[in-house]
């Protein structure tokens, strides 16, 4: 079991007069699935970098068990929404890479990113160039090379951003048995409402300072099951058919918009 903390964070990026972000906590333990949602602008990519190591907390403390972090750390894998995979290499290469880095031998690392391959359902496309792919296959194999790593988190930057629909329903089941096979702590940044609430065990609404549209703030957690549902049996058509979905959907969309859809 491991522990993910942002306490109190504020960012505050140089030049800038006001905090990015201001004064956020959360606590994302093994098995979690905390999804970060709200408007454009309001700090959902800054904190997740807080907790990726990419970016330092102005004040506030961000830590891994108990320790500070400092950097980024194979403990916690980063997949963004451009897939970032290395066009020169092969898709098995790609997943391999971090298994590569560790020393593992080739025919360890092979197999091994065989199997990932498996999980995110690309058996038999290893030997394929990654440019060959279509989107939605180049982030399985973001996701697989994530995982390569076997970390205890994963912190995912809007990662079902820039697929068409259709490939996004089908990988946000597939993220959800990724969740449930692994044990893994997931943190995400989406702007879908839906997805928020199909995948999450807790939203995380931000919602910019009224008065400067900065200064992103948490200020909403919703505890939300729909995702254990899913991995308790249930289909997804039957879960976003049934109001209560409807119900949260529009308590969601209140809280990011504060009332001004309506
Ligand atoms: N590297 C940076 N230097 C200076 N300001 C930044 C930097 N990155 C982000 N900001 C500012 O910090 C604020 C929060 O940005 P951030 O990208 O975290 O928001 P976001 O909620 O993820 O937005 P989006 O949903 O549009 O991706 C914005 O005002 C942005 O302009």
């Amino acid at each position: 079991m491991s522990l993910l903390e942002l306490d109190h964070v504020s960012v505050r990026y140089q030049n800038a007069v006001r905090d990015a972000v201001a004064d956020a906590s959360l606590r994302l333990s093994s098995g979690d699935f905390l999804v970060l949602t709200g408007r454009s602008g309001c700090g959902k990519t800054t904190l997740l970098n807080v907790a990726a190591g990419f970016v330092s907390p102005s004040s506030g403390m961000a830590r891994v068990d108990g320790q500070p972090i400092a950097a980024p750390g194979a403990d916690r894998a980063v997949v963004f929404q451009s897939d970032a995979l290395f066009p020169w290499a092969s898709v098995r290469e790609n997943v391999a890479f971090a298994l590569r880095m560790k020393g593992v031998p080739r025919r360890e690392r092979d197999r091994r990113a065989d199997a990932l391959l498996a999980r995110v359902k690309l058996s038999g496309f290893g030997d394929k160039p990654v440019w060959e792919l279509s989107g939605g296959m180049r982030q399985r194999v973001g996701l697989a090379r994530a995982l390569a790593a076997e970390p205890r988190f994963l912190l995912m930057d809007e990662p079902l951003g820039a697929l068409d629909a259709l490939t996004r329903e089908r990988m946000q089941t597939l993220l959800l048995d990724i969740w449930a096979e692994s044990g893994t702590g997931i943190l995400m940044v989406t702007h879908g409402i839906e997805e928020a609430l199909l995948l999450g065990t807790e939203v995380i609404v931000m919602t910019p300072n009224p008065d400067t549209g900065q200064q992103g703030r948490i200020t909403r957690r919703i505890p939300v099951s729909f995702g254990r549902r899913y991995r308790a049996g249930e289909p997804v058509r039957a879960i976003r058919a049934d109001p209560a979905f409807a119900a949260a959907r529009a308590e969601l969309a209140d809280a990011i918009f504060e009332g001004e859809l309506q």
